[in-house]
C-alpha cells in the first residue's frame, strides 16, 4: 500500500524565508478510520465529509468493503457507506492488506473478533515488525484464535467467534488502539464489555460510538482513571459525520511557523480534542505564540483556528504523563527541541520505539547526521538545542517507511544551512497527502 511507486522518492528541503499564510490540513486519521467502521457496522447510509484520503485509511475503506459494506466516494468528495449491522460482516474472500496501518490492523482485529467469521491480515515491512500481543492476548479472552508470525505478528489469521463472550480488562498500555479493539468487539459480544484505563489515550472511539446510539458509559475516578462500559449487540444508527483537520498533521506548518524567523501562519479547523491536543500545550510552554481562535465543536470534536508566530523556543523536560496526548507528535517536538536554546529531556516514551520505526533510535540517528548532538535513552532522548542557529543540515535521512520522521527532518531543512535530505517521502502518503504542496504555498522551499 505504501509504495505509490517502486523507486524511493527523496527530496531535499532548504531554508526558507518567513512563512505565511492560512492553510488547512486532511482530515483527522483516527476519527477517518472510526467512521468508516462504525459508518459499517451501522444500519442504512451513513455520509463522511472531510475523510482522510490517505493510504492509510483507504486500507480500512478497502478492509470493510471485503466485509460487505458499500462505500462510495461522491464527486462532491463526500463518502457514503451502507452498513451490513453489527454481527453482520462478511467473510473476506482474500487476505486484508493493512499496508502501513497499526490502527486498521489492530481495531480490525477487534471488529473480526466477535464475528464468526475468519481474516488474514498482511500489512508491509514496517507494520509486520509491529508487536501484536497487546491485542491478541485481550482478544483471545474473548474466544478468538490466532496463528500469528513469530512475535506475535503479521503476517497472522484469525478466528473470530460469535457469541464472543464480553470481556472486563484493565488496560496495560496507554494504547488507544487496544481500548478502541476491545470496544469494537465488544459491540457484537452479549452483555458488558468493561475497559479500565489509568491513563487516558484519545477518547475518538467513545466520542464516536455514543453519536451512533451505542449504550456506553465512562465514569472517571479521582486519580483520573477512566472505567469505559458498553452494552454489546448494540443496534447503531447511521450519521452523518464531519472529520476536523488532523492535530498529527497541523503539527508540522505548527512548527515551521514557530521555528523560521518572522513567520505567521494560521491552520483552521484543527481538532482540538484534549487528549490530542498536548504538542500545542508543549510548545506553549517552551516559548511558542500560537493563539486558539473561534473554539467550536464539529461532529462532536472540539476544534478550533490555530494562529502560529514564530518565536524564539527554549528547551524543556515534559511530564512523561501527557505522553499519549502528544504521541505521533513527539519526532517533531524533537525537531523544535534541536532549535530551541538549551537542553530538552524527552522521557517515557518507550511507545515510540514500536510505532512505524523506533521512532527513538531513527530520530537519533537523523539529528546527528544533520549536526545535533544528541543522547539516546532506553525511554526517551536528551537534545542539545542551537539556540535559534540553523542547523548543519545534510541527509540522506533514513524514514524507515515512517511518514512521521519524513515530514519532521522535512521542517528541520526549513531552518538548516545546507538542507536536509529525506531519503523517501512516499510514506507521505499514508497519513498527509499534499504535505509538500502545502509547504511551498507557504513559502517553504522543496
Ligand atoms: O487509536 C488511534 O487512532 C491511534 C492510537 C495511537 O497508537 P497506540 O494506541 O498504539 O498508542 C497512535 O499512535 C496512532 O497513530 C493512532
Ligand atoms: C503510529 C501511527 O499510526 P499507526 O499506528 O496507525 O500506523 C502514526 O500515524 O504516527
Amino acid at each position: 500500500m505504501t509504495a505509490s511507486s517502486d523507486q524511493p522518492h527523496p527530496k531535499t528541503f532548504t531554508a526558507a524565508p518567513a512563512l505565511s499564510g492560512s492553510i488547512t490540513v486532511p482530515g483527522d486519521k483516527s476519527i477517518s478510520h472510526r467512521s468508516l467502521m462504525l459508518s459499517a457496522l451501522a444500519v442504512g447510509e451513513s455520509r463522511v465529509e472531510g475523510l482522510l484520503e490517505g493510504e492509510d485509511v483507504l486500507a480500512t475503506a478497502a478492509a470493510m468493503r471485503a466485509m460487505g459494506a458499500e462505500i462510495r466516494r461522491d464527486e462532491g468528495g463526500i463518502w457514503h457507506i451502507h452498513g451490513v449491522g453489527v454481527g453482520g460482516l462478511l467473510q473476506p474472500q482474500s487476505a486484508l492488506d493493512m499496508g502501513n496501518s497499526g490502527t486498521s490492523t489492530r481495531l480490525l482485529m477487534g471488529l473480526v473478533a466477535s464475528h464468526a467469521i475468519t481474516a488474514t491480515f498482511v500489512g508491509d515491512a514496517s507494520l509486520s515488525k509491529r508487536p501484536m500481543a497487546r491485542v491478541t492476548e485481550p482478544l483471545s479472552r474473548m474466544g478468538a484464535s490466532f496463528t500469528t508470525s513469530p512475535g506475535d505478528r503479521l503476517p497472522l489469521t484469525m478466528r473470530g467467534v460469535c457469541p464472543a463472550v464480553p470481556l472486563d480488562y484493565r488496560l496495560p498500555v496507554a494504547s488507544a488502539q487496544v481500548k478502541s479493539a476491545i470496544l469494537l468487539a465488544g459491540l457484537n459480544a452479549p452483555g458488558i464489555t468493561r475497559i479500565v484505563e489509568p491513563i487516558p489515550t484519545r477518547d475518538h472511539s467513545e466520542r464516536m460510538l455514543k453519536g451512533f446510539g451505542a449504550d456506553l458509559d465512562i465514569e472517571v475516578e479521582a486519580d483520573g482513571t477512566r472505567i469505559i462500559t458498553l452494552r454489546g449487540e448494540a443496534e447503531l444508527r447511521p450519521q452523518s459525520i464531519t472529520v476536523p483537520g488532523d492535530p498529527s498533521s497541523a503539527a508540522f506548518p505548527m512548527v515551521a511557523a514557530l521555528l523560521v524567523p518572522a513567520s505567521k501562519v494560521t491552520i483552521a479547523n484543527v481538532g482540538l480534542n484534549a487528549t490530542r491536543a498536548g504538542l500545542v500545550d508543549l510548545l506553549r510552554e517552551m516559548g511558542g505564540d500560537i493563539a486558539i481562535e473561534n473554539p467550536r465543536e464539529v461532529g462532536g470534536e472540539p476544534v478550533g483556528d490555530l494562529v502560529i508566530t514564530a518565536s524564539a523556543l527554549k528547551g524543556i523536560e515534559p511530564d512523561p504523563a501527557n505522553a499519549p496526548s502528544m504521541i505521533d507528535e513527539y519526532p517533531v517536538a524533537f525537531i523544535a527541541a534541536a532549535f530551541a536554546a538549551g537542553r530538552s529531556v524527552f522521557r517515557g516514551l518507550e511507545e515510540l520505539r514500536v510505532k512505524e520505526s523506533d521512532r527513538i533510535a531513527t530520530m537519533a540517528t537523523g539529528l546527528r547526521a544533520i549536526g545535533v548532538t544528541v543522547e539516546e535513552l532506553e525511554d526517551g532522548i536528551v537534545i542539545e538545542g542551537s539556540g535559534g542557529a540553523l542547523l548543519t543540515g545534510g541527509g540522506p535521512i533514513a524514514t524507515k517507511l515512517d511518514h512521521r520522521i519524513a515530514m519532521s527532518f522535512a521542517i528541520a531543512g526549513l531552518v538548516s544551512k545546507n538542507g536536509v535530505t529525506i531519503d523517501d517521502m512516499r510514506p507521505v502518503a499514508t497519513s498527509f497527502p499534499g504535505f509538500t504542496a502545502l509547504l511551498e504555498s507557504l513559502g517553504a522551499m522543496a
